[in-house]
């Protein structure tokens, strides 16, 4: 598709889309829950359908009246043996958390995606949900999907995470629920990573410990309905802070950003760069904030260790925004990139460099250097959503030219009012 090129400056006010981690999660514990859990919120882009399929070929019952999502859960028990191979499409979230329900279960089943998925490695759950009984066959040595997994009895695990995943986490927290009463299973991470998993276990009346980077799960638990709100998606609110950030005469408020705090690191990072951010209202229980953003004068930074996780996905448009600031921003230790939808390190630096951007890549991130002016490019998604919509915001500052985006599609994936949304902000001005 043509992108939209230079942009006068996005202004208005919009609510960002229900964050997409809560959403996969709402579904997974409405399921293996007792009860109707409604969620209200949810984000309808295609990662969350996959594993709304997935739990409806399992013969759960889920309403959609375009508002609330009922999920008419049946405890782990009651899942049954789906029919077909489950098509898990795009998401990485959906295969690794549910083989970790999977896992647990007394049958067979398949778990498949599109070329981008049967590229990401799923040894990093394989590996302990086996040493937990699970059987798990996947493809080469990373056991690439499909993935075939025979549940089996469980038992609890001692296990530190080699990566920093809160996939690999919550996979593995799923399976512990499914161990038996009386074992309590330990997950210690490698960083802290999302804590969605840990915080909706309580909501639906669970039990787990966590006690800095240690996590203990007792095995045989229960766990009943609730009513979950799902707040907006942080890493798709980051999207239009960025590009607020850089086009110049823009000003945005964002209603309904998610802010826990193992989710904004790009918030630290854009405040240390010289963000003009303003938090209109906050609300500590949904965990939520209005932010207002404008057009700022930013520096160049470090982003590394620690706060890597906290802003893993943001990743690609911090890299465009860092072509703007003042000065050369690195970003190290986050190899984790390499094995996203794409290759991020590689994908980010070649199509901001087709672009006109100076970027190098590395062994664990990028150097970038700012104050680059962008010129027309044709960028390929490579069917990485968050490549597509990096790229549509860079093309806002490009003023002459064509800007070609292939496979916007891949965007529906996480945010599928993204145009809608762009159009808005930018008719305004
Ligand atoms: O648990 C989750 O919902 C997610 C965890 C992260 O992946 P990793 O656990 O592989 O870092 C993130 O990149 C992904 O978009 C969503
Ligand atoms: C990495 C992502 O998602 P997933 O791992 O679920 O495919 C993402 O949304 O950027």
């Amino acid at each position: 598709m043509k992108l939209k090129i230079d942009s006068r400056g996005l202004r208005g006010e919009l609510k960002v889309p229900g964050d997409k981690s809560i959403s996969h999660r709402s579904i997974m514990f409405g399921a293996i829950a007792h009860g109707t859990t409604n969620v209200r919120d949810i984000l309808r882009g295609e990662d969350v359908i996959s594993t709304m399929n997935a739990f409806r070929a399992m013969g759960v019952e889920i309403e959609d009246d375009g508002e609330l999502i009922k999920i008419h859960g049946t405890g782990f028990e009651g899942l049954k043996q789906p029919k077909q191979k489950l098509d898990m499409g795009n998401s990485g979230t959906s295969t690794r958390l549910i083989s970790g329900i999977l896992a647990g279960l007394p049958f067979e089943s398949t778990l498949f995606g599109d070329d981008s998925l049967s590229k990401r490695p799923m040894d990093r759950i394989a590996q302990p949900l086996r040493m937990m009984g699970a059987n798990i066959t996947g493809q080469t040595s990373r056991d690439l999907p499909p993935l075939v997994i025979k549940g089996g009895k469980l038992s609890a695990i001692d296990y530190q995470l080699p990566v920093a995943s809160a996939q690999v986490k919550s996979s593995l927290i799923f399976a512990a629920l499914q161990t038996p009463k009386g074992e309590v299973s330990k997950i210690v991470e490698k960083e802290k990573t999302r804590s969605h998993t840990e915080e909706m276990l309580i909501q639906f009346g669970g039990e787990i410990a966590v006690s800095g980077q240690t996590i203990l799960v007792p095995g045989g638990q229960f766990l009943i309905a609730c009513d979950v709100t799902v707040p907006g998606d942080i890493s798709s609110a980051a999207f239009w802070l960025v590009a607020a950030l850089i086009v110049p005469n823009s000003e945005i408020v964002l209603k309904n950003v998610g802010i826990n705090e193992t989710r904004t690191g790009i918030l630290d990072v854009i405040s240390a760069m010289g963000a003009e951010l303003e938090f209109l209202e906050q609300d500590d229980v949904a965990k939520s904030a209005t932010i207002r953003v404008r057009t700022s004068q930013l520096k160049g930074c470090e982003i590394s260790g620690r706060l890597i996780p906290r802003l893993i996905d943001e990743l690609p448009i911090i890299a465009l925004l860092a072509t703007q600031a003042q000065g050369q921003t690195v970003i190290r230790d986050a190899e984790e990139l390499k094995v996203k939808e794409t290759d991020r390190i590689a994908v980010v630096a070649d199509s901001l460099s087709a672009m006109g951007a100076d970027i190098q890549p590395t062994a664990d991130g990028m150097v970038i250097q700012g104050e680059t002016p962008l010129h027309a490019a044709t960028v390929n998604t490579l069917g990485d959503h968050r490549i597509g919509m990096m790229a549509a915001i860079a093309s806002l500052l490009v003023s002459s030219g064509e800007m070609i985006l292939e496979r916007a599609e891949a965007i529906n994936t996480s945010y599928p009012s993204f145009f809608d949304d762009l159009e808005r902000l930018d008719g305004n001005s």
